[in-house]
């Protein structure tokens, strides 16, 4: 998502005004940064370690100040929540001078660099919730990061908030001190999967504009998975949907509820397979069990998706809650940097293909959202006329 540096691409991203120990580096003094300055922190930006969100968006602001002048774009929607947090952070910047913005990008820079050592790891506060997510409930306790989706009158459907959610709370995890990490949902649901009324708001610009936002939503996404690098385990506390269910294979761990069921019906819907599912379900599986699934729309047991090796294993339901977390706190206090090197060990490999078929997959399903099955399958849903 944009909230990214990455080798090769401008910087963009950075903070919410409050960070003092940065503001300090804020220069006061009368010298100006060259732009021969500002070109060498912008390549030194990109080999420092991840400073974090707060901080991106800070280097994000300063440097559209520094080369575009005062914000000079239309506020994002509410729930398009990285924009609206760039644009924040710009528009905060007021009328800040071209050259004074360059100059605090300098000095934010170098800052950063000369205390990249002391702290990459952000600890969070211990057993308590993470503020700042509507969709979700995040919290931290004993080395785990569990991430519920928390929507559960509406059986935990994926709006657009909650991808983006989602997004960052494992951005977040990925840097705390937490060994392990888990999804899990709220209520008798895992996922009903994306949320079907995330097609109805079209933009003035068409349906066209809505499927490419949709496939960058989509392809950010699942890259947040492919790409997360401590231990990951979904416990599926009931039944899975679609996009809930595709990205299991990307899990290092799935624990099912006795009660949990997995469905993907994507021809049903006009749809076609995402999550990489269209390469990690046949590897799992074998091709004929994941063609049922993923053509057919096979909706399959938590047995069945055990013995098929999608699941890891499955806990009678009036005791999944107790043995899963009883479980998942052993595995917590094994060495975490062992754990998070054995992972990519095992993941790093295929990295890059996957990235390639998360692209590919996107690419497909972009043209079936614009397809008359796919809008029929959504309005009949929409319209009372359909369900699962
Ligand atoms: C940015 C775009 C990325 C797209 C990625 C591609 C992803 C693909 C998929 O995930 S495909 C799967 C999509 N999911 C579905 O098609 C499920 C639709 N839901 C159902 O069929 C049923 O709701 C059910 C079988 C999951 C549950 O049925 P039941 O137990 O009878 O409950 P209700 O239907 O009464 O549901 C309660 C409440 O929740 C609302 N709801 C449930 N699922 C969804 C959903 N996926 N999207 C939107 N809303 C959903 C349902 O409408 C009810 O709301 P109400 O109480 O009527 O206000």
């Amino acid at each position: 998502m944009g909230l990214r540096m990455q080798r090769g691409r401008r910087p963009v991203a950075g903070s919410s005004l409050q960070v003092p120990a940065l503001q300090l580096h804020v220069s006061k003094t009368a010298m100006r940064a060259s732009q021969k300055d500002f070109e060498s922190a912008l390549s030194q930006v990109k080999l420092l370690k991840d400073p974090g969100n707060e901080v991106k968006l800070k280097l994000y602001a300063l440097y559209k100040q520094a080369t575009e002048g005062p914000c000079n774009t239309p506020k994002p929607g509410v729930f398009d929540l990285i924009n609206k947090a760039k644009w924040d952070a710009w528009n905060a910047l007021g009328s800040l001078p071209k050259e004074t913005a360059r100059q605090n990008y300098v000095d934010l820079v170098s800052g950063l660099s000369s205390s990249s050592d002391s702290s990459s790891q952000v600890k969070p506060e211990a057993d308590r919730k993470q503020p700042g997510y509507e969709t979700l409930v995040v919290t931290y306790e004993d080395s785990i990061t569990k991430i519920m989706m928390n929507r559960p009158a509406k059986k935990n459907a994926v709006t657009t908030q909650m991808y983006n959610e989602i997004m960052l709370a494992l951005k977040a995890a990925s840097k705390d001190d937490s060994a392990i990490t888990v999804l899990t949902g709220n209520g008798d649901y895992y996922s009903s999967g994306n949320d079907l009324t995330n097609f109805t708001d079209i933009p003035p610009e068409g349906i066209e504009e809505k499927a490419k936002s949709g496939a960058i939503l989509l392809r950010d996404f699942v890259d947040c998975f492919i790409d997360f690098p401590k231990p990951l385990i979904a416990a599926v506390n009931g039944p899975a949907v679609g996009i809930s269910v595709t990205i299991l294979g990307l899990f290092d761990t799935v624990y099912a509820s006795s009660r949990a069921t997995f469905h993907t019906p994507f021809s049903h819907l006009g749809q076609s397979p995402e999550g990489c599912s269209s390469y990690t379900f046949p590897k799992i599986m074998g091709p004929a069990k994941a063609a049922e699934m993923l053509i057919f729309g096979k909706k399959i047991t938590a047995a069945e998706a055990c013995a098929q090796g999608l699941v890891t294993e499955v806990f009678p339901d009036s005791t999944f809650q107790k043995e899963v977390w009883t479980r998942l706190k052993a595995y917590s206090k094994l060495p975490p940097n062992a754990m998070r090197i054995s992972k990519q060990v095992i993941r790093n490999r295929e990295k890059e293909k996957l990235h390639a078929i998360n692209a590919e997959e996107i690419r497909v399903l972009q043209e079936r959202w614009l397809s008359d099955e796919c809008t029929n399958a959504v309005m009949n849903f929409l319209t009372r006329k359909a369900k699962l």
